[in-house]
């Protein structure tokens, strides 16, 4: 099955106290699934939320794909709560668990969620490929993680470009700075999962914005790959 352009909105900037219907809102306007944006403090300079809001999400949100991205200093305390509360693909940076990797993805998978792994952008790309079979997804960030609306990080794209050739059937996702301006960069270098968080939120248009980010991949997508659904 072809690689398909799924467009994951970041929900970081948007109205949390009113997270349930900009979400809503979100998958109402054609996004494919929600990337919540996990931050503990520690591993990134900024705190967002946990376990418990996204199962009360999951509770007005049923059916859709939502993957957490687990930007925390301690992946593993949190893959119980994470797939107790609906998520379905967690997300987690390798950096704080380099000598755990394997063990984190077996657990992740154990626990029914699909696995994605996260590089920050200053995390050599090779550093990942020892994993990429015990992985649903690789997410390149093309920012410092820690903030939405943050400059777009082209300098990342040859990381994106060396795992398209290297592995034409993953599902490689960018998030950062990704926007109308951006994405054909990212395309043209391999992504087909794309977070976009202020680019999209902000819009007065949210449906023109997530359907040019997918019309955009749709054009650079090869047809050798699978895909996250
Ligand atoms: O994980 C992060 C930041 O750490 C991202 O998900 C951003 O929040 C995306 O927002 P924009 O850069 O698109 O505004």
């Amino acid at each position: 099955m072809p690689v398909q352009a799924k467009i994951g909105p970041s929900i970081l900037n948007a109205d949390l106290a009113d997270l349930a219907n900009e979400s809503q809102k979100l998958l109402d306007n054609g996004a494919d699934y929600l990337h919540l944006d996990v931050m503990d403090g520690h591993f990134v300079p900024n705190l967002t939320f946990g376990h418990s809001l996204v199962k009360c999400l999951r509770n007005k949100i049923k059916k859709d794909f939502f993957e957490t991205h687990m930007m925390v200093s301690r992946p593993q305390q949190w893959i119980e709560p994470m797939a107790d509360a609906g998520v379905n693909l967690y997300t987690f940076h390798i950096e704080p668990v380099m000598e755990e990797v394997a063990n984190v993805c077996r657990k992740v998978r154990e626990s029914g969620m699909k696995v994605g792994l996260a590089l920050k952008p200053g995390t050599e790309v090779q550093v990942v490929e020892r994993y990429v079979d015990m992985a649903d997804v690789v997410l390149v960030m093309t920012v410092e993680p820690g903030f939405g609306g943050q400059s777009f990080m082209a300098n990342m794209m040859p990381k994106v470009e060396r795992l398209r050739t290297h592995y034409p059937n993953l599902d490689i996702e960018v998030d950062g700075g990704v926007g109308p301006n951006t994405i054909e960069t990212c395309a043209k270098a391999g992504a087909n999962m794309i977070v976009s968080g202020t680019a999209v939120i902000q819009a007065p248009n949210q449906r023109n914005v997530i359907n040019l980010l997918r019309d955009t991949v749709q054009k650079y997508t090869n047809d050798a790959c699978t895909h996250v659904h």
